[in-house]
């Protein structure tokens, strides 16, 4: 399989996607495909020996006569039809205007403003009444033509076909004025969609321009010189200015400073940084000069990757789209054939053509489900616009309608609940050895392991002086701790679980370790195959936000919050009651982790699982929804969750449900509302009491409140909302 992407230019409505999707169904050796409406992008998977990259492009391009080009991913996307595509749009949108109300004013001069609206009797016209009317149609039906041709060859009536039906029926039984009116308004109403595309596109692009273009760097002579990101090569020494933006990720080799991070994670408290400290590209440097060294390339920092996954999430169609795409995609043919059906059956039998065709005409502009199929991709990039301004990293339409449904909510203890950074509360010796060797033997051990714990064991040594011995042989025991050789004696370091399971003779070092743990702390324990050496107390602190964080989670409509965590039950539980979660479960291993998350699927449905996205990976995929924590600049977090949260702030989780609510409300009121003046519409139709600009005038009417709703989401800041 080989992947091709094309830039489509003019790609900026459902309609085109539609049909696209259709013409590439109906090509052998073409597998999946995304579509991005934002970045005017379209992905194809293909197999090779069936199907070439330039033929589908090709066949593509004639079925649907969209423009295509294949597309390396650099360079502008094909999102902005530029050039002729737009100008001509207005122009010819505002000439339909103007030669409409040119003839309006030359009717009503005639016949008078009320008879203008009555009809009937514009046979009698003067042919230059006429002839402004019909050049208005035609200029306002210019751009909508040749997609309606295309949509007729595939047999798929579309909006675009039938408002050309409608305009050309209009003129055929001497509707001039109506004729005109629908095509006039139908361009605003298409002028309004990609309005409305761009408006959402250019959100994304203003985070892309957070980035600054270029960067000075210092060689090894001292020599500072400026030159574009792009060409700045990993391990280069950069100077970043008071005031100036962090040119791309990189690490404080000298300085210190405070940096606003807002750009990536959303927060706009300033955060210290000095030699060490991680910086990312975009973030702004606030008062003293940074010297850093960099270590990412210009295309992978932090911020590039946020960008590229929000274009991408727009190819993962969201429930509410796919049903609003299926249900137009029965409704609009439905609609098409009753219209039909009014013009020719009623006539067959009463002999009166003239009015029922009419009627048909009214109906295939109600057919028109614009409104509906617009307001729901507005709205849902709007809403994955405002939450990565917000720091909530959002992987798509699904992962952005999945919190709203949320019964349960599992949350991971260490680095989420907790700071995650625990520190040595108590080092103690058992008969015949000293604290200090024992810390000195743990750290040998614990230089080779990622774990918090591990982190939290080498720093206390080196507070104190010892220096780690070197140790052979190391292997995690996932869970539970690790064994390695130190001095060519083989050692065990983990859990109180780890010891009850080696059977050594432990006087009553059971009951202490208990106590210890009763009161807060983890322990790990050190021994050989005989004997065991000594033990230490680690605490963690809990989020100073976490309680209220978990209420927020409740009060958004969730009815079981659970902490799952591999430590120990007393620590756990003071954790747990601490948080006010409403169960917790300890010393689960993280296959354990799995089950319960299987368990509260089975359960409850929609489950979400939060944690560091590391260790917990597994969890999170099997979860509902899977929310990494704490995630700036851990890639495979980044990778692996539905939704990552750029800020260390637990109480996004409840804002993001909270989020997912409004989103889910406003693209229902979407729906409900456009398809109440559809009904409208009908009704009024059939009862004889409908003309065919009013129906037009009603459509556009929705289309621009329903998009207008959908970009209200493109403010929810979230201090807003809690
Ligand atoms: N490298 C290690 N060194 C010492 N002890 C360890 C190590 N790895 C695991 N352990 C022991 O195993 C226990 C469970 O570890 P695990 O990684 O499953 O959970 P955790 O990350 O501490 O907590 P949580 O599940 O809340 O994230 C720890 O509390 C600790 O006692
Ligand atoms: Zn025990």
């Amino acid at each position: 399989m080989e992947q091709v992407q094309f830039r489509v230019f003019g790609m900026d409505c459902a309609e085109e996607v539609t049909a696209l999707r259709g013409a590439l169904d109906s090509l052998n050796g073409v597998q999946n495909f995304g579509f991005d409406i934002l970045n005017g992008k379209m992905t194809v998977d293909f197999d090779q020996s069936q199907i070439t990259r330039d033929d589908i492009g090709k066949i593509a391009a004639q079925l649907t006569g969209l423009r295509l080009e294949q597309w390396n991913g650099e360079g502008p996307t094909g999102g902005d039809a530029g050039g002729w595509t737009r100008w001509g749009r207005t122009t010819m949108t505002v000439a339909s205007g103007a030669l409409l109300a040119a003839g309006f004013l030359a009717h009503t001069a005639i016949r008078g403003f009320s008879s203008a609206f009555r009809g009937g009797e514009e046979v009698a016209l003067p042919p230059a009444v006429k002839l402004l009317y019909v050049v208005s149609a035609i200029c306002g039906a210019w751009f909508v033509a040749p997609k309606a041709w295309h949509a007729l060859r595939r047999c798929r009536p579309d909006v675009n076909l039938l408002m050309i039906v409608a305009v050309t029926g209009a003129v055929l039984i001497g509707e001039y004025l109506e004729a005109a009116m629908v095509a006039f308004l139908f361009a605003v109403s298409l002028a309004l969609e990609s309005w409305s595309i761009a408006r959402a596109r250019h959100a994304i692009a203003a985070l892309m321009t957070l980035a600054p273009d270029t960067a000075t760097q210092i060689d090894s002579a001292g020599q500072e010189c400026t030159l574009p990101v792009a060409d700045v090569m990993v391990g280069s020494r950069l100077i970043v200015r008071p005031g100036e933006k962090v040119p791309l990720d990189g690490k404080v080799i000298k300085g210190e400073s405070t940096v606003n991070q807002a750009p990536i994670t959303g927060e706009s408290l300033p955060v210290a940084k000095a030699p060490g400290a991680v910086v990312f590209a975009g973030t702004i440097n606030e008062e003293g000069a940074l010297e850093i060294e960099s270590t990412k390339p210009a295309n992978d920092t932090t911020l590039s990757r946020i960008i590229r996954m929000v274009g991408d999430s727009q190819s993962q169609r969201s429930p509410s789209e796919q049903w609003v795409e299926k249900f137009a995609s029965y409704y609009t043919p439905a609609i098409f054939a009753t219209a039909l059906a009014v013009m020719i059956l009623p006539p067959l039998f009463s002999g009166i053509w003239g009015l029922w065709f009419y009627r048909g005409l009214v109906l295939l502009v109600i057919a028109c489900p614009c409104a509906l199929v617009i307001s729901t991709p507005v709205s849902i990039v709007a809403a994955l616009t405002s939450a990565a301004k917000a720091g909530v990293l959002v992987k798509g339409g699904p992962a952005l309608e999945a919190p709203a449904h949320l019964k349960a909510v599992a949350i991971d203890k260490t680095g989420t609940l907790t700071i995650g950074q625990p520190g040595v509360r108590q080092v103690e010796a058992l008969a015949g050895h000293d604290s200090e060797d024992v810390l000195r033997i743990a750290a040998a051990i614990e230089r080779r392991s990622e774990h918090p714990l591990a982190r939290a064991v080498l720093r206390a040594a080196s507070a104190r002086g010892i220096e780690p011995a070197a140790a052979d042989d190391f292997q995690a025991i996932k869970g539970k701790g690790a064994t390695a050789k130190v001095d060519g004696v083989e050692y065990w370091l983990g859990s109180h679980r780890m010891l009850d399971e080696r059977r050594l003779d432990e006087g009553n070092l059971h009951e202490r370790i208990l106590q210890v743990e009763n009161d807060g702390s983890s322990v790990i324990v050190l021994g050989t195959n005989t004997l065991i050496l000594g033990w230490i107390a680690l605490a963690d602190s809990i989020r100073p936000e976490a309680r209220a964080a978990v209420e927020s989670i409740r009060e958004a409509g969730v009815e079981h919050v659970i902490m799952l965590t591999g430590d120990n039950r007393g620590t756990g539980e003071a954790i747990g009651r601490l948080a006010a979660v409403d169960e917790v479960r300890t010393e689960l291993l993280p296959e354990d982790k799995v089950a319960a998350i299987k368990e509260l699927v089975a359960k409850y449905g929609h489950v979400a699982m939060v944690g560091d996205g590391v260790n917990d990976a597994p969890a999170m995929a099997l979860a509902s929804l899977g929310i990494a924590m704490g995630t700036v600049g851990t890639d495979a977090a980044l990778e692996t969750a539905d939704v990552a949260l750029m800020r260390d702030d637990l109480s996004m989780v409840g804002w993001l449900i909270h989020h997912s609510r409004r989103t889910l409300t406003i693209i229902r009121q979407n729906i409900y509302f456009s398809l109440g003046v559809k009904a409208l519409f009908l009704l009024l139709t059939m009862f004889g009491r409908a003309s065919l600009w009013a129906a037009i005038a009603a459509d556009m009417g929705a289309s621009l409140l329903v998009i207008f709703n959908g970009l209200r989401l493109l403010n929810s800041s979230p201090r807003a909302q809690l």
